[in-house]
């Protein structure tokens, strides 16, 4: 008997029978073929093999690549109850592509559930490009023109060429990044047609995340298309490329000149309404217009300040023109009349345009988040916690955003160089670069259409200041004291939601008797985190309680302890500018 049953055959597997009436043990034997399976297949055959997750699987390989190795696998399984639930689906197919990690080729798995047959299928994808240059796949002089009478108005949908060949795209679609849906890479727009469900353009991205080089690929491309942007950049230094680019006629840096404009971009939508009923306009047919509002805490921090303490008129003209309030009417209003909204912001959050704006923000259908979200910011922008918290920090422009049916896809954003033509800018570019750039330069300038008189008026203002500036602009010289009364915007750094706080930043206090009073932060506690019901609905704003040390004339060194709503906006301080020794 020890003879069969020795250690050292491993390729035979013995069977014994005993037969207790005839008093026999018969054992026989069969060949086992040994185990040729790759050590990948093994593992998914073992993953299920105590029948916990899926029931009698049969695991076997669908293709090999043209190196060899196994490039697909097909898992059979009986079907259950559970398997029918797209929950316990999601969660299995998430469990395999992390045992399955990266293919050797640096490829992707992807997993497929057959809707028809209890299959599953594993199969291999490209992953998405790292830096995607932003090119026009058609000379600019040969691009389309819409069919439009001298006031701009006509059918503005039109057939557009797209980075796909034989594919063509929509003129109202504009694209910036290549997104993935499935296995497939296809381009992420934003649809600026009046059928558009997301008319507005919400971008989230700390910085150096990437927002001002999304910025620059959706502003290249609408003016393009012939959609004439006008910018805000309360930084200076983001949009200032755009300074006399063709179908950008202004880009404002001054918070309370934005305001302005926002007030000129309420008028004209009214103006644009009345325009449309009485010549019997369809939306359709209204020539369209960008507005592009990046750095929007920063801008709408500057105001809050302004109108506590501001001058007095800066206070007059902040009450007059609402920029808050009519921004709300705006993203509510204006998509009929051809105008668009785009906001660039460094993170979500709920009070985005004021306290209970939340209505506000959801009109912004259309989103990027750049670089990883917390949890929270998550919830914000796309309404599930765990949504564009795995993005790769280390590729830049790698984005979250929403795809062409409106659903959060992986997306790596269309890199677009600066735009400015100074040689001090074009000197530091590849000849790659800049190519690209010259490539994306519009032939022609793109008119504004405007139905109100303050529209053009501010415009005209706006470049008569803009060409002041140039004038105004001097060598630097030392200094040995600091700078008297900088702008708000100047002092400005940032505005972040109270739970950012941290220890060691600078922020403004703003007691009642001292609005602009700064300190530095000694202490965070989060004492309540916001709370919301699965839909999303504030049920407990939450408490932040910030130890902030003070200093100010007439006032003692003391350490205040300010309590913040998890939901409020704090505004930090934008460090002192270095004194010259
Ligand atoms: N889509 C992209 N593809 C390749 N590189 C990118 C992309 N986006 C950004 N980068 C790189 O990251 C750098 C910073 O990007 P960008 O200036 O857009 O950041 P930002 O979010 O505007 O930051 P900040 O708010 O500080 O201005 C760029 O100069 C570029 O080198």
């Amino acid at each position: 008997m020890n003879r069969f049953l020795g250690p050292t055959v491993t390729d035979w597997k013995y069977v014994t029978d005993f037969r207790a009436d005839k008093s026999t043990i018969t054992i026989t034997r069969r060949p086992v073929l040994p185990d040729t399976r790759s050590p990948r297949h093994r593992m998914l055959a073992e993953l299920f093999s105590d029948g916990k997750a899926l029931r009698d699987v049969t695991v076997s390989v669908g293709a090999y690549a043209n190196d060899g190795t196994e490039a697909s696998y097909r898992i059979h399984y009986k079907h259950t109850l559970a398997t029918g639930m797209e929950a316990n689906r999601d969660k299995l197919s998430e469990a395999l592509l992390a045992a399955l990690g990266t293919h050797e080729s640096g490829q992707l798995w992807r997993v497929d559930w057959n809707p028809e047959q209890p299959i599953i299928t594993l199969s291999l994808r490209k992953p998405l490009e790292k830096m995607i240059l932003h090119l026009l796949p058609t000379p600019a002089l040969e691009l389309p023109g819409p069919r439009l009478d001298k006031h701009g108005i006509g059918r503005q949908q039109i057939e557009w060429p797209s980075r796909v060949p034989n594919k063509p795209g929509q003129r109202l679609h504009v694209p910036y990044a290549s997104c993935e849906i499935g296995s497939d890479v296809v381009d992420a727009f934003w649809n600026v047609s009046h059928r558009s469900s997301a008319p507005h353009m919400l971008v989230v991205g700390p910085t150096g995340g990437g927002k001002t080089v999304l910025l620059t690929t959706v502003i290249t491309e609408l003016v393009l298309r012939g959609i004439p942007v006008i910018g805000v950049d309360p930084k200076r230094i983001e949009l200032h490329q755009f300074l006399g680019y063709p179908g950008v006629p202004a880009i404002v840096f001054e918070p309370l000149r934005a305001a302005k404009l926002i007030y000129a971009l309420w008028c004209e939508m009214h103006a644009r309404t009345k325009y449309m009923q009485i010549q019997r306009i369809a939306p359709a047919n209204m020539p369209l217009l960008v507005a592009v509002l990046d750095e929007f805490f920063i801008l709408s921090a500057s105001w809050t300040q302004m109108a506590k303490s501001g001058t007095d008129v800066e206070k007059d003209v902040l009450k007059f023109c609402n920029p808050l309030g009519r921004i709300g009417e705006l993203v509510a209003l204006a998509r009929s009349t051809g105008i668009r909204l785009a906001v660039g912001v460094q993170r979500p959050d709920a009070h985005l345009f004021g306290r209970d704006s939340g209505g506000v923000r959801d009109n912004f259908k259309t989103r990027a988040s750049l670089a990883r979200l917390s949890s929270d910011g998550a919830y914000m922008m796309w309404g599930d916690t765990t949504v564009g918290r795995d993005i790769d920090a280390a590729i830049a422009g790698r984005a979250t955003v929403t795809d062409p049916s409106g659903d959060p896809a992986l997306a790596q954003v269309w890199f677009t160089p600066s735009v400015d033509a100074h040689p001090a800018v074009r000197a530091d570019m590849s000849n790659e670069e800049r190519c690209a750039v010259d490539s994306l330069r519009p032939e022609v300038d793109t008119p504004v259409f405007c139905f109100s008189a303050e529209l053009p008026e501010f415009v005209a203002e706006e470049q008569a200041l803009i060409a002041a500036m140039a004038n105004d602009v001097r060598d630097p010289i030392a200094i040995s004291s600091s700078i008297s009364t900088p702008s708000a915007a100047d002092t400005i750094a940032d505005a972040i939601p109270a739970r950012s706080i941290e220890e060691g930043m600078h922020i403004v206090v703003g007691l009642d008797d001292d609005p602009d009073l700064t300190g530095l932060v000694a202490s965070v506690e989060i004492a309540r985190e916001v709370d919301r019901t699965n839909d999303g609905t504030v049920t407990d704003e939450g408490k932040v309680i910030v130890g902030i040390a003070v200093e100010s004339a007439g006032r003692r060194p003391e350490v205040l302890f300010v309590e913040y709503s998890g939901l409020d906006t704090v505004v930090l301080v934008a460090p002192e500018l270095p004194t010259a020794t």
